[in-house]
């Protein structure tokens, strides 16, 4: 059965990318590309099924919230996601008027960077220290990335199932931030420069050794297999779900 899509953010690096992949993937069809200014209801989804968002941090719970009630599943790979606005995507797939709405969100919709945040939390537990590079072009509007921040979430976790306290660190004075973020405890450092794209590094350290895993996305073609995906299997699924590992079994 042909699977309708709209495309929110669609004039965007992502939403352009996605608009075209929908066009040229068997039993998907591309219905509608919206963009700032365009208001999402039913009339301008023109009978989507699926929408896609890749927009802004700013404004993309909004749009969640407003696809939901249009009456589509949602795909969504803009970043900016908090618990706090997870928890009121649930709130709102809870309520009667959304019964059987479905929605993905995935920080990050490559397979390199999905197997990496795995093994990532594999490591964890085996190693004293521990921080996460990401790198970026320069016109991306937030930092750290939102791969980023669920990297760190899942070391902090793994590390945390088996007692590890934070990584060793001696630093006192850090006037300007040199150490980077840190996110449950877990350093992240931001790198954004031209000719990139998307990367990451997750450095582990023991004494005497250390492993790094690296992700390198040189071209956005690297995240649509993903996108594909969730738009052909969101339908499939309850509630919100998030990170795209829960539809690769990993
Ligand atoms: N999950 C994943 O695998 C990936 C996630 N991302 C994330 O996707 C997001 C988009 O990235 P990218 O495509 O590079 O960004 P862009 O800035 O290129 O695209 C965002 C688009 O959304 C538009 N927009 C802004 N506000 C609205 C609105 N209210 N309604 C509809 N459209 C709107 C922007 O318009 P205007 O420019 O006029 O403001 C722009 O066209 C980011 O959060 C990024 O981190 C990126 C790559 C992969
Ligand atoms: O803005 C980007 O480009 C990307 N954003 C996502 C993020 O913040 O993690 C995914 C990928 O890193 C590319």
């Amino acid at each position: 059965m042909m699977i309708r899509v709209a495309v929110v953010g669609a004039a965007g690096r992502m939403g352009s990318t996605v608009c075209q992949a929908v066009e040229e993937a068997e039993g998907l069809e591309l219905v509608a590309r919206l963009d700032v200014g365009d208001e999402i209801t039913s009339e301008t989804l023109a009978g989507a099924g699926v929408a896609v968002d890749f927009t802004v941090p700013d404004v993309t719970e909004a749009n969640v919230h407003a696809l939901v009630d249009a009456g589509v599943d949602v795909v969504v790979g803009t970043t900016g996601w908090t618990e706090e606005s997870y928890g009121r995507v649930r709130e709102h797939l809870a309520r009667p008027e959304a019964a059987g709405r479905s929605v993905l969100i995935a920080p990050n919709f490559a397979l390199s960077a999905v197997l990496s945040m795995r093994f990532a939390a594999l490591a964890a537990p085996y190693f004293e220290s521990v921080e996460v590079i990401e790198l970026h072009h320069p016109n991306k509007v937030d930092a750290p990335s939102g791969t980023a921040v669920a990297t760190a979430k899942g070391i902090a976790a793994a590390r945390a199932e088996v007692g590890l306290g934070p990584s060793p660190d001696a630093t006192r004075t850090d006037p300007d931030g040199a150490r980077g973020a840190v996110v449950d405890g877990v350093h992240i450092h931001a790198v954004r420069l031209r000719g990139l794209t998307a990367h990451e590094e997750v450095v582990l350290g023991n004494p005497g050794e250390q492993l790094t895993i690296r992700t390198d996305c040189f071209d956005r073609a690297s995240f649509m297999p993903g996108v594909l995906l969730a738009v052909r299997q969101v339908g499939n699924r309850e509630g919100l779900t998030i990170g795209l590992e829960n539809l690769l079994d990993l």
